[in-house]
């Protein structure tokens, strides 16, 4: 098979390049604590427990060094917890019939511990449960490492944070290392995350603070930097001389189902684009780092973040699904955008010019995650195709994952006449059998090797709010008139009048077909 090589169960060792470790001699062995606060949550049971699980099948987490932790105020047994993850944790893509053996061991590593978030009372009995795991073990050798998984509202993460420096600090005297992992929305706005931020780094090193961005965990968005700078097709092209405007899309076929107090509070910006689609952004937009060093990497994504002019009024368009207030969870008179378009421009040698145009929609006709970066119309068409379309190159993030090129060929057959094609890369049909890890898998593996490069450092999380906070504060004042769209539909046609404006020219009578195998 074309594709034997490639797979997660053959990645390459740990490396040994990156220096945003706790400290230069973290030890990757050893007893490792891994605890899942808000365990009785939505994030806990549908991602971080499956993820765990997927990584226990894979060989990532060794039956003889780890013990796993949920921690929650609801007062649950180890069982019920266990019941409740249960069902969550499918089978992994050509999983033999071990499975069920498999699911029941994984759940034997599985303790839970009840107590609250703001006293010490339940986190004293975290750490002993941890600490009666690390000294059982301690015959394995080496030291402890613990891990901390926020899965909570980021309101209770200042006094969460500061339960497990007093209590439950890895205590190993052969080295190890405590790390917390941070779930979005960090903040609610500029000075909301500062705040947060600098309650939490009082308290932590900032190699020790993952701030998580599931996105930054995709398999596309991952090969956005071997894209762009291992191909030398796109080294020149990718430029305002040649693109005429990028667009960073997402789009779901459902509502808020079930999260709509949450949503109601934060809204499609803070929920999606101001970290998942600006995270994406960076990627496309930034310069070629020194190295992959997560602070090389890091450090080119925040000049992006910087050069991003002040979003203009005429610039945005907000809508709201028909029915979205009907959930009871949402006020009658909710103002929150379930739609929004935002075009962002950057102001840099690069990309003066071309408008970014993020949109980001639920209950819409689709659900779908993509890149998609049009080029200029070909100067003297002798062929006269412009009115067929433009170039696109596209990253469909999902699903199904693909990378296809939209381009003008010669029609097959005796006439001279062009046609829009596209040379495709479809992943079902290139890769078949390769198992592409979920976003979290890859990314709680990276937390516990120690990588940062896919997390969001501070100094960046700063700028993506710096870029929205003046917008939301805006659309809080009620500045902006929502569009209500029906569900099911391609939400507000303003958004396309938008885009249009903006110098979008969509392709008429063209739509890319996934390939079937
Ligand atoms: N669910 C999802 O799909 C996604 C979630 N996230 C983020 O992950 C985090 C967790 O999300 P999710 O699991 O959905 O959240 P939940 O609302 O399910 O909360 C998780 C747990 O936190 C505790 N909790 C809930 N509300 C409060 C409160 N007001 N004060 C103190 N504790 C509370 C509850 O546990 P108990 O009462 O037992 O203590 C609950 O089981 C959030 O930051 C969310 O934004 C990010 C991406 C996707
Ligand atoms: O962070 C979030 O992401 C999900 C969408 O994630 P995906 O991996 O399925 O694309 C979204 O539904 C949710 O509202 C948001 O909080």
């Amino acid at each position: 098979m074309a594709s034997a090589g490639w797979s997660i169960e053959k990645r390459a060792p740990l490396r040994t390049d990156t220096f945003s470790r706790d400290n230069e001699n973290v030890p990757e062995t050893g007893c490792l604590s891994i605890v899942v606060l808000g365990a009785s949550g939505d994030l806990a049971k549908k991602k971080t427990f499956p993820a765990l699980f997927h990584l226990y099948r894979q060989g990532f987490l060794k039956p003889d060094e780890v013990h796993i932790f949920g921690y929650a105020r609801t007062k649950i047994s180890d069982e019920e917890l266990r019941s409740r993850i249960h069902g969550y944790l499918t089978p992994c893509k050509g999983a033999s019939t071990e499975h069920t053996e498999d699911v029941l061991k994984f759940l034997q590593l599985i303790k839970y511990v009840s107590g609250s978030y703001d006293t010490e009372e339940g986190f004293r009995s975290l750490d002993s449960a941890i600490s009666e795991h690390e000294i059982s073990k301690n015959s394995a050798g080496g030291s402890s490492r613990r891990l901390f998984y926020f899965a909570l509202p980021p309101s209770v993460y200042p006094s969460v944070s500061k339960m497990i420096k007093n209590c439950c600090m890895n205590k190993s005297d052969r080295g190890g290392w405590t790390r917390i992992v941070v779930e979005k929305p960090f903040g609610k706005d500029l000075a909301s995350a500062e705040e947060l931020s600098s309650q939490i780094g009082e308290l932590f090193d900032e190699p020790q603070i993952y701030r998580i961005d599931h996105y930054l965990g995709k398999e596309l968005v991952q090969n956005m930097l071997v894209l762009r700078f291992a191909n030398r097709f796109f080294l020149p092209l990718w430029n305002r001389d040649n693109i005429a405007n990028v667009q960073i899309v997402f789009r779901e076929d459902f509502g808020t189902e079930g999260r709509g107090g949450y949503f109601d509070e934060y809204g499609i910006i803070r929920d999606i684009m101001q970290n998942h689609l600006l995270q994406v952004l960076c990627l496309v937009a930034m310069e070629k780092p020194v190295s992959l060093k997560p602070e090389h990497i890091r450090d080119e994504k925040v000049k992006v973040l910087q050069s991003v002019v002040p979003i203009k009024d005429e610039e945005v368009v907000l809508g709201q699904y028909v029915g979205y207030t009907d959930d009871s969870t949402v006020p009658d008179n909710s103002s929150t955008p379930t739609f929004a378009t935002v075009i962002l421009r950057l102001h840099n040698e690069r990309w003066e010019g071309v408008p970014f145009i993020l949109k980001a929609g639920k209950a819409l006709n689709s659900r779908k995650a993509e890149i998609r970066v049009q080029f200029k119309d070909v100067p003297g068409d002798i062929f006269r195709c412009q009115k067929q379309g433009r170039n696109e190159f596209v990253i469909r993030l999902q699903p199904p994952e693909a990378i296809y090129m939209k381009l003008t060929v010669k029609q097959p057959g005796l006439e001279m006449s062009t046609v829009q094609s596209e040379l495709d890369l479809s992943y079902g049909q290139r890769y078949q059998g390769v198992v592409i890890p979920e976003a979290y898998e890859r990314l709680i593996l990276d937390t516990i090797r120690g990588d940062q490069q896919h997390f969001v450092r501070r100094d960046e999380l700063k700028a993506a709010w710096e870029i929205f906070t003046p917008l939301l504060h805006r659309i809080e004042d009620g500045e902006f008139k929502l569009i209500p769209y029906k569900p099911g539909s391609r939400g507000p046609a303003e958004a396309d009048e938008l885009l249009e404006r903006a110098g979008y020219v969509q392709t008429h009578g063209y739509i890319w077909i996934p390939p079937t195998l």
